[in-house]
């Protein structure tokens, strides 16, 4: 078996758990096999009639330091039998929050992904992807450049919190506006079931000559989804920290290095802050002031995650800290660079403006742009 069928979860068992932090080649496609790799095929099997899981919800919950289930522990809701369909839903199959909803989902739609394109066929293209721009150094420069936090501008047409933020939805055009008045780098959203998002956006704003380097925001669930971004033309991805166990972004990481991929590693309280300072090499951390199980916003958050010790190791470790979510005016941005931050990620705010990148210099309060600065 070749190991990037090896990789791509085909034709051989799948690698204990425990085993795949510490695969420590240089063959991007060699370490390419699913963190999930014995789950899914668990799954797999639930789906055709196979063995139940054996696993309660009490043992799933909190598995490895994350609190939400990964999949239903139950099973699917929908089962065959013969032609008869039933319906049985139960606490294990009923997803308990939104962030629940969507990696469950997640999940679904990247196995179906992975089953049309799996990640031998990614080989090929991969080598002719774009080349990778470097996202820390362009925050580091624009940081340098403005003495203000660099900002991550969202091209994000709708969210299951806020709903469609933009009617007239032109994500090349955003970019383009964006780039022009002095954003760093871009997130564009892919998720198409809940943010209305694309991977063609990504391809597309490349494609048209952006040169901000680009964050795939997605609900990376899968090794698999690293390659398939990389080869649409991110340059970043986002680790969500709520939804990934530290074995997972540990492995995640190895391969965005090897792929020359930089990872925002998110997270939203200090008990994921702590499980992400225990992790080498992360450069670029996010605090997501939004809570992705509740959608409330409070943007102390990022002040009381950066308070302490926490503050210091962070400094002591040369990480940058990205402050994430509900930033609307220049005290915003104030309040969160006194915090600690030399970043911003900024969706809403902006996005809603008529002109989208002339918001900028009012969310900042002064024009950011590069001509001006020169
Ligand atoms: O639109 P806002 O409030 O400015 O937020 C942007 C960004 O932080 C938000 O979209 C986000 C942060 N983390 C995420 C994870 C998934 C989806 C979306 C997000």
């Amino acid at each position: 078996m070749d190991a990037a069928a090896a990789a791509a979860g085909r034709g051989g068992p799948a690698p204990p758990r425990c085993a795949r932090a510490e695969t420590d080649s240089e063959d991007a496609v060699a370490t390419a096999s699913s963190p999930h790799s014995a789950e899914a095929a668990g799954a797999a099997e639930q789906g055709n009639g196979g063995p139940a899981p054996v696993a309660d919800a009490a043992d799933v919950e909190g598995v490895d330091g994350i609190r939400i289930r990964r999949r239903p522990v139950t099973g699917p809701p929908v089962h065959y039998v013969g032609p008869f369909q039933f319906r049985l839903e139960n606490e294990g199959n009923t997803p308990r929050n939104i962030l629940e909803r969507i990696v469950w989902d997640k999940e679904a739609e990247v196995s179906q992904m992975k089953e049309r394109r799996p990640l031998y066929m990614l080989k090929g293209p991969l080598e002719n992807a774009p080349p990778v721009r470097d996202f820390v150094g362009a925050l580091k420069a624009s940081f340098d450049r403005t003495g203000l936090p660099a900002l991550i501008a969202e091209v994000k047409k709708a969210s299951p919190s806020r709903g469609v933020l933009r009617e007239d939805f032109e994500p090349v055009q955003i970019a383009q506006t964006y780039e022009k008045n002095g954003a760093a780098c871009l997130s564009v959203l892919t998720d198409a079931k809940y943010f209305q998002g694309s991977f063609d956006y990504l391809d597309a704003i490349r494609n048209a000559g952006v040169q901000c380097p680009l964050l795939c925001k997605e609900f990376i669930v899968d090794a698999w989804q690293l390659y398939y971004a990389r080869l649409k033309g991110a340059d970043a991805v986002l680790l969500i920290a709520a939804v990934l166990p530290d074995l997972d972004i540990k492995y995640m990481l190895k391969i965005c290095k090897i792929l020359g991929m930089a990872a925002l590693v998110e997270v939203h309280d200090e008990r994921e802050m702590d499980r992400v300072l225990g992790i080498d090499g992360v450069q670029l951390i996010g605090i997501n002031n939004r809570n992705l199980e509740t959608f409330q916003v409070d943007i102390s958050n990022t002040k009381k995650l950066l308070e302490g010790e926490r503050g210091q190791t962070i400094a002591q470790k040369g990480i940058i800290v990205v402050g994430e979510s509900g930033l609307f005016t220049p005290d915003h941005i104030s309040f969160v660079q006194n915090a600690g931050v030399k970043a911003v990620l900024v969706g809403e705010s902006l996005i809603k403006q008529e002109d989208p990148g002339k918001a900028i210099a009012g969310l900042f309060g002064k024009d950011i742009s590069p001509v001006s600065a020169a």
